[in-house]
């Protein structure tokens, strides 16, 4: 048997000068697989079940898209608990390296614990992360998960079913809104397991004269057939 995969090592064994790489020339990065297939399955299974979630929201009833999720309630399943904190950890000094290019405060914390008693004292309670399902026809329309004042730059997606075998279309696209230009798209294409990183909000783009900042905005095209499920973890809490 082997032993569990630990988020650390994991984490440690990513492409990371590949995925800075794609973070500062894209704002996004494919990760490689995170959760393993049966992680995956468990995951999408709690859909199901009750008492995991705080709440439910029916995308189409917000004019969001076409589709639901809920949002996991404390404690969270330790999965996930684990491997956000661990990747936090990874990504706080990216983030804090964003801040300064952009002009900002850069004094995110080394460790979650620390970033999230920030949201907490801010009024950002509630936990952010969730699990999505979409059906054929279902999307997610161009959007940024921001959830209050404090916001951590970075966030993830995990794909946790098989592309082609669960579902078609349903690409995760986020687009580029650049100062006095046209935007610009990007659809990432990502295997069961893996996640893409990307931009919740700004990020800094270095221009010949001096730095600028871009807006990213992330959704999910159609889902042409089949059913996909995803998990999303955002690293700010809720107001
Ligand atoms: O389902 C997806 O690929 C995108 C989900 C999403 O909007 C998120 O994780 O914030
Ligand atoms: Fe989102």
């Amino acid at each position: 048997m082997q032993p569990p995969v630990t988020p650390a090592r994991t984490i440690d064994a990513l492409d990371w000068p590949r995925i800075e790489t794609d973070l500062a020339t894209r704002g996004c990065a494919t990760t490689g697989q995170l959760f393993t297939p049966k992680e995956c399955a468990q995951l999408a299974a709690m859909y199901d079940e009750g008492g995991h979630f705080r709440s439910r929201v029916v995308m189409q009833r917000h004019g969001f898209g076409q589709g639901e999720y809920q949002y996991f309630a404390n404690p969270l399943p330790s999965l996930i608990t684990a491997w956000r904190s661990a990747l936090y950890e990874r990504l706080a000094p990216l983030a804090n390296a964003w801040a300064s290019a952009m002009g900002q405060p850069a004094d995110y914390p080394p460790d979650h614990a620390a970033y999230l008693a920030r949201c907490h004292a801010a009024d950002q309670l509630r936990p952010t992360p969730l699990l999505l399902r979409y059906d054929e026809g279902d999307y997610n329309c161009l959007h940024q998960d921001l959830y209050g004042d404090l916001q951590f730059p970075l966030q993830l997606t995990v794909l946790l079913s098989q592309p082609g075998e669960d579902f078609t279309g349903g690409e995760f696209v986020l687009t580029e809104q650049r100062p006095r230009m046209q935007s610009r798209a990007e659809v990432v294409s990502l295997a069961q397991g893996e996640a893409v990183i990307f931009a919740v909000n700004q990020r800094p783009v270095a221009g010949t004269r001096g730095t600028y900042r871009v807006t990213m905005r992330h959704g999910v095209s159609r889902l042409r057939s089949g059913r996909r499920h995803t998990v999303g973890l955002i690293f700010h809490d809720a107001r």
